[in-house]
């Protein structure tokens, strides 16, 4: 008969074995402690049945239980599935610039070990006849030990002073054996051999005579060379790093200063996991980690110059990164053998030769692997920030070199730092200015008003194209080769924006007008690309930020400048350029170029080589014809000999109106001209007002409250007197006769 209390524990005994059954291998310390852990912190707790199932216990309350039997967990086919399948063909391979430079790079290491070698050849050959005959005395005295068995001297020894004879007879027997058959061997040698040298000195051709004497000599020689001081030096040196192995990354972890982290490295904690094996990946090693449950990769970003100390690693070869498609615990450490800074910059691979189209991925730069990293220009925008002197100019370059490679591109070069980094782009751009004074600044916003005009011709066309001619209505190669329809790549780029977007009289505009670019100019071939080293809000339109789709930010100070450059909650994300140093000139992150956030190393190009690259592009285009602009000796189609502001108002404000309100004025001037002032009819009515205010402080125009009755009531808003413009073209046309 059973007791109901034997009942109970039978039932619970078996739900536990159904629970357990198919679940993994397990820690019976561990189970144990857990269990007497849970136990007293939930003693009710009793994991038996499934969530759905309601255990009824003695006292009639009945308990849900949460957590269900052990799940058989995703069979093999389907861990199989959403395994990640490892490159048939290593990356390197397939790409054609990366098999080149691989290639070059063995061709210039067979180069360098053969001329280094050869050099040495002579001082080879000196130090192997001064050692030959030591060597030949080596020689000649190890063969006389062979044949004396000297090599068992030492037993015979311990087995006399062992007093151990039957020992000492059966290696003195073996040793008589031995001498008697070596020296046999040993004359024959010499009656054969002898002879035969005798033999190869008379008979023999010259040049038999001399490679045998050169062999002869050359092994002497190694054989007689001191073992300290080898005769053939090495041609490279290479520096030993030590293997990247579970435990060194453990106790960098562990000197992190993270609780959670120091709790699973504990005695009976859980330890760190690797869900792959640490390999090597490019010129150092790769460490796939689950972080203990609450530490982020961000937590671990934060700490990266600790984590360096505790590889015992250069910070510069240390670069965690968070896994985009996994949890956010799981961090990809690649520690390379070099610092990424001290690595030398691999050439550019269209430096010396090749063209360029903006419609294919062109080099940008290489990762921490070293493997190119490409950027495609076309249909899209790109912002590069960064602090002063890490490295923007020399970023935006080389797209722009890129650009210049592509015959049919125009590009409207902009440059408000004044140091004339991008000189070497005027050979070839349609437009340039350089410089940080208002009048390069207005040039520049006249470039702009050009290419936003040029949005709405563009449009047109396009929309005008039969669709098979224009599928998915956006430029493509064969439509931007057809020079009729002027719809050629167009570049627009403004190094330190920042110098136009925060100018009192044009900033306004500029930002609008980019803004507007950056929405509508991608499909039309318009691209913007815009370096600032002032990435906050009144610098750079938040609208920008928030509408480019490639961004590289190298070096920022802080979270703002790193999200505005990057993209909001980049920094939250563990993508921080604030953990870039002062030494890591051009190296940023590179976010928009592909799935996920890459770490960049740009080409570096100094001037002679864009100057090289230039005149390269310049004879391109001339062959093609496409030279246009102030590289073709053109004044550009953007210069407007005076600005209309001031007839377009009259034009919209009749005599009759003494005092018209600023926003009813800019509406008014929209209208009359949308490609001029189109962006500020689109901006808020206070902002309106204020952007009219803005452009008429230059004329003397000011403006102020300005009172109306409406519905009987009194409204004032901002506005100006109509008589005041009429004096300002006056004193305007007088002042401009007079100069
Ligand atoms: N990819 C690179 N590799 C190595 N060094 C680089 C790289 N890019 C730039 N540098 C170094 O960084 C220096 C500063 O570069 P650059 O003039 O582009 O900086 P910047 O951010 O535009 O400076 P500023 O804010 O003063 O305009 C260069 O003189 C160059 O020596």
């Amino acid at each position: 008969m059973n007791h109901p209390d034997d009942n109970e524990l039978f039932h619970r005994l078996e739900a536990e074995m159904a629970a357990d059954s198919g679940a993994e291998v397990v820690d019976l310390n561990k189970a144990r402690s857990a269990r007497g852990e849970s136990a007293d912190s939930v003693p009710d707790s009793q994991p038996t049945e499934s969530a759905d199932s309601v255990d009824d216990d003695p006292d009639g309350r009945s308990t849900v239980m949460v957590d269900g039997p052990a799940p058989a967990g995703p069979g093999l086919m389907d861990r199989l599935r959403s395994g990640q399948r490892r490159e048939v063909i290593p990356a390197w391979a397939k790409s054609k610039p990366e098999f080149v430079t691989a290639l070059g790079w063995l061709g210039g290491y067979a180069w360098h070990t053969t001329t280094f070698h050869a050099v040495r050849l002579p001082w080879y050959s000196l130090r192997l006849a001064f050692q030959a005959p030591s060597g030949a005395a080596k020689f000649i005295g190890g063969a006389m030990r062979w044949v004396a068995d000297t090599e068992g001297e030492p037993l015979r020894q311990v087995a006399a002073r062992r007093e151990n004879v039957e020992e000492y007879l059966k290696l003195s027997r073996q040793r008589d054996n031995r001498v008697k058959l070596r020296s046999i061997l040993m004359l024959l040698a010499l009656v054969v051999g002898l002879p035969l040298a005798l033999v190869l000195f008379v008979l023999a051709p010259t040049w038999l005579e001399v490679l045998t004497l050169a062999l002869l000599t050359a092994g002497f020689g190694f054989l007689g060379a001191p073992s300290d001081k080898p005769v053939i030096s090495r041609a490279v040196v290479t520096t030993e790093v030590e293997r990247l192995t579970s435990g060194i990354v453990e106790r960098a972890l562990g000197a992190l200063g993270i609780a959670e982290i120091n709790k699973a490295l504990a005695k009976g904690g859980e330890g760190i996991k690797f869900p792959a094996p640490i390999t090597r990946d490019g010129p150092g090693w790769r460490a796939d980690v689950d972080l203990p449950y609450g530490v982020t990769v961000p937590d671990i970003l934060d700490r990266r110059e600790k984590l360096a100390s505790g590889l015992r690693r250069p910070l510069g070869c240390v670069w965690p990164e968070p896994v985009a498609d996994e949890h956010a615990g799981r961090m990809m450490l690649w520690v390379g053998d070099r610092a990424l800074n001290k690595v030398p910059a691999p050439p550019w691979p269209l430096a010396k030769s090749g063209a360029a189209s903006l419609f294919k991925p062109l080099p940008f730069g290489t990762d921490q692997r070293g493997r190119n990293v490409d950027l495609t220009l076309m249909y899209d925008n790109v912002l590069i920030g960064a602090m002063p002197g890490m490295g923007k100019t020399f970023s935006l370059r080389t797209p722009l070199l890129a650009a210049a490679l592509d015959v049919t591109a125009e590009l409207l070069i902009w440059e408000l730092k004044g140091t004339g980094d991008l000189d070497p782009l005027k050979k070839v751009a349609a437009d340039y200015g350089s410089g940080p004074d208002d009048d390069t600044c207005a040039a520049t916003l006249d470039s702009i008003r050009y290419v936003y005009k040029d949005l709405e011709r563009r449009a047109k066309v396009i929309s005008s194209l039969p669709k098979d001619k224009c599928p998915e209505n956006k430029v493509i190669p064969s439509l931007a080769a057809n020079r009729s329809l002027g719809l050629h790549p167009l570049i627009l780029a403004i190094d330190e924006c920042q110098e136009l977007f925060s100018h009192d009289k044009y900033g306004k505009e500029a930002g609008a007008l980019c803004t507007a670019i950056i929405k509508r100019g991608r499909a039309l071939g318009v691209i913007l690309l815009l370096a600032t080293q002032r990435p906050d809000k009144d610098s750079l339109p938040p609208a920008i930020s928030a509408n480019v789709g490639t961004r590289f930010c190298l070096r920022v100070m802080g979270q703002i400048e790193n999200d505005m450059i990057l993209g909001t909650s980049m920094y939250r994300n563990g993508i921080r350029a604030t953990s870039f140093t002062k030494s890591d000139k051009g190296i940023g992150y590179l976010v928009g170029a592909a799935d996920d956030p890459q770490i960049v190393r740009g080409y570096y190009l100094d001037n002679p080589a864009a100057d090289a690259i230039c005149e390269r592009a310049r004879k391109a285009r001339i062959d093609a014809g496409t030279l246009r602009g102030i590289a073709a000796g053109e004044t550009p189609e953007r210069r407007e000999a005076v600005d209309p502001l001031l007839e377009d108002i009259l034009a919209v404000v009749p005599a009759d109106e003494a005092k018209p309100w600023n926003d009813v004025t800019v509406d008014r001037l929209a209208e009359l001209r949308p490609e001029k002032y189109g962006p500020w009819g689109e901006m808020a009515p206070a902002d309106k007002a204020r952007q009219l205010t803005t452009a008429l402080k230059p004329y003397g125009v000011t403006t102020g409250q300005v009172a109306r009755r409406i519905n009987g009531k009194t409204v004032n808003r901002t506005g100006f007197e109509r008589a005041h413009i009429v004096t300002a073209i006056a004193e305007r046309d007088r002042n401009r006769d007079a100069g």
